[in-house]
């Protein structure tokens, strides 16, 4: 594939003393420029072991904050795990690097109330993570019984501020995988948020534009979603242009046009409540090209210009900061990032 689009080159550290306004977007003839606040992901699967070795570079050298999926084998379901887990992303992290890994729990029906109230205490754990039981990769331990064993837990994160991640899609095999995004918000997140409204809300990688508009009918604040390059710049048609493409197969799957261009409007809209979230997820590549090949696209070292494509497309440049760098921390109630990075206009293949 070859693209011109805009290619992050540097991170350039202001003092907070120094800091001024973006300048934004600079068309300096053919060389075009824009430099904006270094951006973080709000959806990260950082793996472990090798795979986290091999990949964490990719997301430092771009983004300042990654909130850190927990779908590890075995699930990261305490705040002790969390710690441990955390400690090994650090230790593996590039020397002058100054990535901030936010930790995140696995929610299972078993998870007490106390743990909540541990995770909020720790300091490194920002939010839970519901995954439908089967839904997913490694989602073979996440709840079955939200409405039932976990709603003490979901209380107590109202009481906590802490955020509820979302895969929203039902598992319900008699339901047309194309739909399961939209059934789960009648069937789950709706009756959610009646009983909970203070709850806040992330419904991660959104894929259809019902998702778009359950998303902008909430209260602002309480509910967002994560958007990711690959439900920015594919449709369905991409999974099977010239043959079974194993690599745009993710989860939620790609969507018709009219759903991409939905989340597109969304997103360049220039609204508070879509962020920055490539759900890059790395796996071996023997798991992908193979006779049943996994759910998951790797995306970390391409995803920030992929962005930026998308929004230079739709003439939307002005809106990329707030959607990478303002939305997520806002929504969040962390500070946003100091650090700037500047973006190039040039051309490479990947
Ligand atoms: N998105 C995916 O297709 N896969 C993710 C899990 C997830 O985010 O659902 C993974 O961990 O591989
Ligand atoms: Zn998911
Ligand atoms: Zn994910």
């Amino acid at each position: 594939m070859i693209n011109s689009l805009l290619l992050p080159c540097k991170v350039f550290k202001f003092p907070p003393k120094k800091f001024e306004r973006p300048k934004g977007f600079q068309n300096k003839g053919p060389k075009m420029e824009l430099t904006i606040t270094q951006p973080d992901d709000w959806h990260l699967h950082l793996r472990d072991g090798d795979l986290l070795e091999a990949v964490v570079s990719h997301s430092a050298s771009h983004f300042g904050r990654a909130i850190v999926m927990p779908n590890l084998k075995p699930p990261v379901t305490s705040t002790a795990a969390a710690l441990t887990y955390r400690e090994s992303i650090l230790k593996v992290l590039p020397t002058d690097s100054n990535f901030t890994p936010l930790m995140t729990l696995y929610l299972t029906d078993t998870t007490s109330r106390d743990e909540i109230k541990l995770a909020r205490r720790s300091g490194v754990v920002y939010a839970v993570k519901l995954y439908p039981a089967g839904a997913t990769t490694n989602s073979q331990d996440g709840v079955r019984d939200l409405f039932g064993k976990c709603l003490p837990v979901l209380e107590e994160m109202v009481e906590q501020n802490m955020p509820l991640l979302v895969h929203g899609e039902v598992t319900d095999p008699n339901i047309d995988i194309f739909d399961r995004e939209k059934v789960f918000i009648e069937t789950v997140l709706e009756p959610l948020i009646q009983q909970l409204p203070r709850l806040k809300v992330v419904m991660e990688h959104i894929t259809t534009m019902d998702a778009v508009r359950f998303v902008e009918s909430c209260k602002e604040g309480y509910v967002a979603a994560t958007v990711t390059p690959q439900h920015l710049l594919l449709n369905r048609n991409s999974l099977f242009q010239g043959g079974l493409q194993p690599h745009n197969y993710c989860l939620p799957v790609l969507k018709r046009e009219i759903h991409r261009k939905a989340i597109v409007s969304a997103v360049t809209s220039g609204s508070k409540r879509f962020f920055l979230g490539t759900d890059s997820a790395p796996h071996e590549r023997q798991r992908k090209e193979c006779s049943c090949g996994c759910a998951g696209i790797y995306n970390s070292p391409v995803a920030l210009s992929l962005y930026a494509k998308v929004f230079e497309e739709a003439g939307a440049l002005d809106k990329l900061e707030a959607f990478t760098s303002f939305n997520g921390p806002d929504f969040y109630g962390l500070p946003r990032n100091i650090s700037r990075i500047k973006l190039r206009k040039t051309s490479w293949k990947l």
